[in-house]
């Protein structure tokens, strides 16, 4: 079922991580957050990471965007080795209430970043337009954030985040504080988008069902120090529907072999694949 994951030389590759490790260090006591991390991702692919909570898959995603400098290996994009926040990445977070600025309406929001790529302002307009439609919230451009609901809020980031026209999205668990109708809808936008879009998506979460049913391939994570346990390849068919997609029986496999992976890194720290 599954391939484990190898470093590939291929040019469609966009995002490379080599080896990448993170010790914390702090007051006289040290972390090894990730051991060894290597994996890559290519251009159009919409990949999805779990692990275990602590496996360090925040740690990781971190790295990714430049915002914390690995211990050891490097993290490639696009052929440049990642040494700060790189241009073509956009980020969504977990916790949209933060990455929102409340003074501001929605349309602001999610035009900030486009003012600080120096975009002219007709363009600007267009593509935060174009980004509101896209995640459903054409009406509600001038309202504030905190006149919205949770799963409004993060439309709001995702659509930031597609208005900035990036080459990878990077999603941090990024529907764990919405309820699970939203949730569902708010899954169905992330694969509209991705295939509408052409964006690469790498999306890290602890649900193994929205890891399934999200991915091409879920990367599997071990438990802190954190190594790549499987490259799971998900093939359920590319059209997918929360009810149909569920109750399939290959779902059910797929569900099946990724929990008994990370059960397995749960039970036996030191499990090796
Ligand atoms: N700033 C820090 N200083 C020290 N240790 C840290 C720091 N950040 C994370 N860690 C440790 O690194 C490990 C991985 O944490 P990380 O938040 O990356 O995991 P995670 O998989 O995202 O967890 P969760 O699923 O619970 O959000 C944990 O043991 C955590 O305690």
């Amino acid at each position: 079922m599954s391939t484990m994951s190898q470093a590939r030389t291929g040019s469609d590759v966009l995002l490379d991580v080599r080896g990448v490790r993170k010790v914390y260090d702090g007051r006289g006591r040290s972390v090894e957050a990730v051991r060894d991390l290597t994996f890559a991702v290519d251009r159009g692919e919409l990949v999805c990471v779990v692990g275990p909570s602590g496996a360090g898959k925040t740690t990781l995603l971190r790295c990714i965007a430049g915002l914390l400098a690995p211990t050891g290996g490097q993290v490639v994009l696009e052929g440049t080795p990642v040494a700060g926040p790189p241009p073509g990445m956009a980020v969504v977070f977990q916790e949209y209430g933060r990455s929102l600025f409340p003074w501001m309406t929605v349309r602001g929001n999610v035009e900030l970043p486009l003012k600080q790529k120096g975009l002219p302002r007709a363009r600007r307009r267009e593509l935060v337009d174009s980004a509101l439609a896209a995640v459903g919230l054409a009406d509600v451009h001038q309202a504030h954030p905190w006149q919205l609901s949770g799963g409004m809020q993060q439309r709001v980031a995702i659509a930031r985040a597609v208005a900035y026209e990036p080459h990878i999205l990077l999603m941090d668990e990024p529907f764990a504080a919405v309820d699970a109708q939203t949730r569902a809808d708010l899954e169905d936008l992330v694969r509209s988008l991705w295939q509408r879009l052409g964006v690469t998506i790498l999306f890290v979460t602890h649900d193994i069902d929205e890891a399934v049913y999200l991915g091409q391939r879920v990367l599997v994570l071990s438990s802190s120090p954190t190594v790549v346990l499987d490259d799971v390849r998900i093939d359920l068919p590319a059209e997918r529907d929360q009810l149909g997609t569920r109750s399939s029986s290959r779902f059910a496999e797929l569900r099946a072999h990724v929990f008994g992976q990370i059960q397995r890194a749960k039970d036996e720290p030191r499990f090796q694949p």
